[in-house]
């Protein structure tokens, strides 16, 4: 069963009144980035390839900054650290006014014991301008059963950035 919002908000921190849903909680871009080199899954390791920062732009003074992206495959990370607490999964879907825009969010599993600003795969299929800090994801929980909580190499990434 799903959790309520409420309950999804006690995990994540900072959050906003304005981010607070139903089922859950959304999430904000905080970061963009384009990978440059390949990567490497290994039977046993892994690598992640190389990547570029996109900077934010403000074309007018007033304007936010803003990430004006092409079409094109895009790693995102999250302004959010989000704890997956004990005796829960995470799953991260698309704000549906980005899937409307022809833009997806690719997620994977986010395990029980995990904590950090995690990353998500976005895809543009049509030029989109995403204004740094805007919510563009919705992190739902779910009770799980588990033996083991998470305990790998992204354990508390990104949990001093900003
Ligand atoms: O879309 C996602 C899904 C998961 N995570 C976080 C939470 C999850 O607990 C962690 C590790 O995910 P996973 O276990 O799938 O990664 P892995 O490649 O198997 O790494 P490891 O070997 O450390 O388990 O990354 C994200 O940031 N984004």
């Amino acid at each position: 069963m799903f959790r309520r919002g409420t309950f999804v908000r006690e995990q994540c921190t900072p959050v906003s009144d304005d981010q607070l849903q139903p089922n859950g909680i959304d999430l904000t871009v905080s970061d963009v980035f384009e990978q440059m080199d390949a990567g490497h899954v290994g039977r046993d390791g892994k690598e992640i390839g190389d990547r570029r920062s996109r900077t934010p732009q403000s074309l007018t003074e007033n304007e936010a900054p803003t990430y004006y992206l092409e079409p094109g495959g895009y790693i995102v990370r999250y302004g959010e650290t989000v704890t997956i607490p004990d005796g829960h999964v995470g799953f991260v879907y698309p704000r549906s006014t980005l899937m409307r825009n022809s833009c997806m969010l690719n997620t994977a599993v986010w395990d029980a014991g995990y904590e950090g600003k995690g990353e998500g795969l976005l895809q543009v299929h049509h030029d989109i301008e995403l204004e740094q800090g805007a919510r563009i994801a919705q992190l739902v929980l779910a009770r799980a059963n588990h033996e083991e909580t998470y305990d790998g190499t992204y354990q508390g990434e990104n949990v001093d950035t900003k």
